[in-house]
This record gives C-alpha cells, sequence and structure tokens, in this order.
C-alpha cells in the first residue's frame, strides 16, 4: 500500500520472551562473575599448596640421600653433592626451582643464579635499602613454613613479589625452599579461569540461544496460529485490535497517514445459495490470496467479518492506496471459478479512508470506509470508492 515497511508485530508474549532472556543474560555475568571469582580463589590457595607439596618433596628427596649416607651406602659428602645435584636439576614450570641455603642464611644453591651460591640470604637487600631475611629469627627460619619476600627473575634485575615454603633439615643444616612469584600465579590463575570462564560462556550462550530460539518459533507458531483466521489465513478481528495501538504509534511518529481499505464480496449469499457453502469457502479462500499477493510487508489483510474484509498499512500516497485497492478488485474479477463444471466470476466492492492521527479517531475511519464501500455498492458493486 505504501513504500514504508513497520517493524513485523510482536504478542505480548513474546516481548516476555526478549525481557527473559535478558534476565537470564544478566544472571549468567552474574554467575560467571560469582564462578571466576571463587574459581580464581580456589586456584590461587592450590598453587601455594603446589609450592608447599614441592618443598616437601625435595625435603624427602634430601632425606632419601641422607638415609644412604647413614647407612654407609655413600659417603655424606657424596650425598649431600647427590641431593644436590638432584635439586639443582629439579626445575619446574617457567621459573620454578628449588634452593638451599644454610640456618645462618649462606647460600648452597641457586640454579638460576649460581654467582649467588656463597654468598649470604642475609645480605639480600630490596631496592628500598632494606634487608627482608635479617628481621627473619633463626628459630622462625628453623621451623619453616610460609615466607613472602621480594626475588628477581633469571632475567632481570627487578624484584619481584614471591611466596615460598621452607623446610628446615637439621641432620645437614639445609633451608630447602622454593616458591613461587605472586604476578605468574596470578597469570597462570587469570588465563586458566578466564579459559574456563569462556568455554562456560560459550556452552551457556549455545545452550540459552538454541533454547530461546527453539521457544521463539513455537510461540510465533502459536501466536500465528491464535491470530490468523483458520479458513483464510489473513489475520482476525481480535488481531486488529492488538495491532492498531502500534500502529497508531507509528502514524503519528513518522508523521504518516493510516490507510484502510474495506471490502466486500458482491452477492456472495447468492454464491452460497447457489454453489453451496463449501464453494463459498474456496471463493473466500482464493480472495485471500489475491489480497496477500497485492500488498506489502507491513500492511495487515483482516478478515473483519463473513465476507468482509479489511486491509491497513502506512500511507504515503493516496494513488497507492486506489492502486492497491484497484489491483484487487482486477484481480478478484479476473478469477474464474469452476463448481461441477460450471464457471462463474465473482466481483468486490472497496471503500477507503486515511486516518490522520490528529483528524478522527481511528473507530471514525472505520466507519467512513464502510460508508465508502456502501457508496460503491449502491452505485453499482465491482468498484472501489475514495
Ligand atoms: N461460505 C461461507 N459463507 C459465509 C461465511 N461467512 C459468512 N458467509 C455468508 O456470506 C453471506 C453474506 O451475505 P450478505 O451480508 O447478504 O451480503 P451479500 O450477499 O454479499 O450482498 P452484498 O454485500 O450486498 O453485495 C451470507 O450468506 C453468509 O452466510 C463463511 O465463512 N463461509
Amino acid at each position: 500500500m505504501a513504500n514504508i515497511t513497520t517493524q513485523p508485530y510482536r504478542l505480548p508474549l513474546q516481548n516476555k520472551l526478549f525481557g527473559l532472556s535478558a534476565v537470564i543474560f544478566a544472571g549468567l555475568i552474574a554467575f560467571l562473575l560469582f564462578f571466576y571469582m571463587s574459581f580464581s580463589n580456589s586456584l590461587e590457595k592450590e598453587k601455594k599448596a603446589q609450592s608447599k607439596h614441592l618443598t616437601e618433596s625435595a625435603s624427602g628427596m634430601v632425606s632419601y640421600f641422607h638415609e644412604l649416607s647413614l647407612t654407609g651406602q655413600l659417603s655424606d659428602d657424596v650425598a649431600k653433592k647427590y641431593a644436590m645435584e638432584a635439586l639443582k636439576e629439579s626445575t619446574y614450570s617457567n621459573n620454578g626451582y628449588f634452593w638451599i641455603s644454610t640456618l645462618d642464611g649462606k647460600i648452597l644453591l641457586q640454579p638460576y643464579k649460581p654467582e649467588l651460591v656463597g654468598m649470604s640470604l642475609l645480605d639480600w637487600q630490596y631496592t628500598d635499602g632494606s634487608y627482608p631475611f635479617r628481621d627473619i629469627e633463626r628459630d622462625e627460619r628453623k621451623n619453616g613454613g610460609w615466607v613472602n619476600y621480594l626475588w628477581s627473575k633469571n632475567d632481570s634485575l627487578e624484584q619481584f613479589p614471591k611466596i615460598g615454603y621452607v623446610l628446615y633439615f637439621e641432620p645437614w643444616d639445609w633451608l630447602v625452599g622454593t616458591g613461587i612469584y605472586i604476578d605468574d600465579m596470578e597469570k597462570n590463575v587469570f588465563w586458566t579461569v578466564a579459559k574456563a570462564s569462556g568455554m562456560l560462556l560459550f556452552g551457556f550462550v549455545l545452550f540459552i540461544s538454541s533454547a530461546i530460539i527453539t521457544i521463539n518459533y513455537f510461540v510465533n507458531q502459536l501466536s500465528e496460529q491464535s491470530v490468523r483466521d483458520s479458513l483464510t489465513k489473513l489475520y482476525t478481528k481480535r488481531f486488529l485490535e492488538e495491532v492498531i495501538p502500534g500502529m497508531l504509534e507509528n502514524e503519528k511518529r513518522h508523521n504518516r497517514a493510516l490507510a484502510v481499505i474495506f471490502l466486500d464480496i458482491d452477492h456472495f449469499k447468492k454464491i452460497n445459495d447457489t454453489y453451496g457453502h463449501h464453494c463459498g469457502d474456496k471463493v473466500l479462500q482464493k480472495i485471500a490470496n489475491v489480497m496477500m499477493e497485492c500488498t506489502r510487508t507491513g500492511d495487515y489483510c483482516i478478515r473483519y467479518g463473513g465476507e468482509e474484509f479489511v486491509i491497513i498499512g502506512p500511507c504515503d500516497d493516496n494513488k497507492n492506496v486506489i492502486a492497491v485497492a484497484e489491483r484487487i478488485r482486477k484481480s478478484v474479477a479476473n478469477l474464474a471459478f469452476n463448481h461441477d463444471g460450471i464457471e462463474f466470476t465473482v466481483t468486490l466492492s472497496a471503500g477507503i479512508a486515511l486516518h490522520e492521527h490528529h483528524n478522527t479517531s481511528f473507530d471514525e475511519t472505520l466507519i467512513n470506509a464502510d460508508m465508502k464501500l456502501y457508496y460503491a455498492k449502491e452505485n453499482g458493486r465491482n468498484r472501489v470508492a475514495f
């Protein structure tokens, strides 16, 4: 009818469905945040526990070589040498290694910084000038446990926070320890959690989207069935009542008129009486098809009553509306019907009225279109009145 297309009509149920999807997505984001936080917390704990286990294993290895020296299989010096070599080789991840010092702080093993061997930990100085290991009492060192400190990485002089676990092996006066760089751990935790969250999000989005698409498809089917006339497949009068407020809103927003075409089959009662009700139904269906073929997306074809139809659509030019009505009238008049070998034709009449939002109410426009239709009927039928 016009060169404008309106938004496809959405039922209130579908609006609710879209609202529900928004709520589900918000819930999903909240869940992912929660998942991210709790998963990264437990991963951090896990990482720390790992470094404790590593130190315990290293200490176990030292005990093993010590045992060999006790049983006389190795001399004490050789046992120490083997234990140290074993720990030197036991590097892990990117920057992970074991170090050994005496209780007094003399460094005995530093796989990545061998130049530190022989120096005292107590002389390890922070960039701010402080000596962190001097603050740790001898007894405290003996007890072992967790220790936080700054240490340089193997490829730079810059100092980074580290958390380490230390155990004291008294028979050899060895403090054995390993530590993890906090930033490495956080990076590692971040990427592990990000990957897990990404996969979870992907799975959820895939699941929810397909569920919503499927539900929407069935809702669409159901809603179409509920607003379509079963015989002609045109929209029902009830649908018109639902769609009109939205159309009036659009009309106002775009400052364009709405066209109403009222159509009525001529002498339809005679067709029923002559060829039977079933044949009358076929006529209604064919005429409905013509209407759908002659109108555009955004125009609504409605079965208003028994053999009465209404077409509503946005209008930017009266001539287009008349042309649509004329096209329908002529196409219907050209249809050839056949009932038990008897050929017959059908005509219809149409009345047009325009609704301009500042002028009349929509009900008045419908009445005006109906009056024009009456005029067309009065003046010989098979015509369009505007
Ligand atoms: N086959 C069939 N007939 C219907 C249906 N709904 C209404 N009708 C018939 O449509 C006819 C309408 O007749 P009228 O209102 O007298 O109008 P008309 O015969 O078309 O005459 P004019 O409108 O004045 O040209 C009646 O016979 C109704 O029974 C339907 O779904 N199927």
